[in-house]
């Protein structure tokens, strides 16, 4: 006869995961006679189910409809409770949507997304970069000579905005640009996803092509919180703060060619891309989304099987590659030279560009030729500005702009991270 005290206490030792006081139920199947051999053999893999939330009392309440005993009252509310519980836990994963808009509608130099920061919300555009991780803006701090029409965030005037005493941060960017300055926490908001007290880095003074770039207000890392300038405690990214409140540990850039593109933030957009998406590992010593590209085709040239290893880069223009690769692809375009007076290759505009192609594991991804028609030299000039640049003057190969945006990229920061890449 089983007892009630018996039987709750088996369930409340079974809830513990403990072991139950009573023998296992008549009909168990033994998979060991304890002779060393069994009657009939059996291995049962557990699996976790996708989404499931433990609930103890719901686990004691169907132990007390199974022997026919009546539920008290407080049982059902148990149940209840934590069932409430657990879909407030759900519902608190986030996911946000915010556009990348080109700063200029001629040619892709860089892409701005609104954000807010603080109390009550001040509205700046920001770049999102994947290739550092200094969360930076023009603020009431930046010398007002080295503002010119950027907006500003002004610490002050927020109710949310707390000094980080003690902590400055400097950084300097692979273009020579760079900013330096002191640090505040506060809310800091895109697409609708909130990370509260946010390490908001003020700017006290910015280079030159910061100051002329009036549609830049700042920028957002979000590379690995390894590679944040601030001394002497380093700061984690919107990403790192973000991440565990997300529905998904990702983020993902959908960048158009002079056009609006989207950052979603804790999900993947089906709709944004076609195909397959192929993850590859992610080196994430320094501190960069730094991936092995699998080789290169020029237009409808054969492929060259080649481990090209760069950075996924949202905040540098064009794309640089190694020497080799990338005269093999200007040797297609007639006038085309690598000019040392404009830095770079140019090539007579009237040019109908080859396309190139990148891998990614088997999968691979084609650059339009247009895409690589990046700029008139200046305004008018029958020249133009190749956006496939040599990386032999920079030590490191960057997959920027010019690439990303023939690409749906997912930076995923999971354990361990990844990159996917598929065509759109
Ligand atoms: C183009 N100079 C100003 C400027 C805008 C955005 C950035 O930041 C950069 C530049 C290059 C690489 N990564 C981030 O600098």
């Amino acid at each position: 006869m089983v007892t009630l005290t018996n039987l709750v206490l088996t369930t409340a030792f079974a809830a513990a995961g403990l072991a139950s006081v009573i023998p296992p139920k008549i009909g168990t199947t033994v998979l060991d006679n304890g002779h060393g051999t069994s009657s009939g053999r059996a291995s049962l893999k557990q699996v976790r189910r996708p989404g499931y939330r433990f609930n103890g009392a719901r686990d004691i309440y169907k132990t007390y409809l199974k022997y026919g005993v009546p539920v008290p009252d407080y049982l059902k509310k148990a149940v209840a409770n934590i069932d409430a519980l657990n879909a407030a836990a759900v519902s608190k994963r986030e996911k946000g949507s915010a556009p990348a808009i080109p700063v200029d509608p001629r040619f892709d130099i860089a892409y701005v997304t609104p954000v807010t920061i603080g109390t009550p919300p001040q509205t700046l555009y920001l770049d999102f970069d994947t290739g550092s991780s200094d969360l930076w803006v023009f603020s009431s701090h930046t010398l007002a000579s080295q503002v010119r029409g950027q907006m500003i965030y002004s610490p002050e005037k927020s109710t949310t905005a707390k000094l980080l005493a003690g902590h400055t941060w400097s950084i300097r960017y692979g273009d020579g640009s760079g900013s330096l300055g002191n640090v505040y926490t506060d809310n800091f908001t895109v697409g609708g996803v909130t990370v509260t007290s946010q390490a908001v880095q003020t700017a006290q003074q910015v280079s030159t092509s910061f100051t002329s770039e009036s549609d830049i207000h700042g920028l957002v890392g979000l590379g690995f919180s390894t590679l944040n300038t601030v001394y002497p405690n380093g700061q984690l990214t919107f990403f790192d703060n973000a991440k565990s409140q997300l529905d998904s540990p990702v983020f993902t850039a959908d960048l158009k060619w002079k056009k609006e593109g989207t950052y979603d933030f804790g999900f993947i957009d089906e709709t944004k891309y076609t195909g397959e998406i192929t993850y590859l590992p992610v080196q994430t010593d320094p501190g960069y989304w730094t991936f092995t590209s699998s080789g290169y085709a020029v237009g409808d040239g054969s492929f060259n099987q080649v481990s090209i290893s760069g950075i996924a880069d949202t905040a540098t223009s064009l794309t640089y590659l190694p020497t080799a690769v990338v005269t093999s692809y200007w040797r297609q375009v007639e006038g085309a030279v690598n000019s040392q007076y404009y830095g770079g290759y140019v090539f007579p505009c009237s040019s109908k560009l080859p396309s190139f192609t990148f891998g990614v594991g088997s999968a691979n991804i084609t650059i339009p030729g247009s895409y690589i028609n990046y700029a008139q030299i200046t305004e008018g000039s029958p020249t133009c500005f190749g956006g496939l640049q040599s990386s032999s003057g920079l030590g490191i190969n960057i997959w920027g702009d010019v690439a990303l945006k023939a690409a749906f990229v997912v930076f995923n920061g999971g354990n361990p991270p990844t990159i996917g890449w598929a065509r759109k």
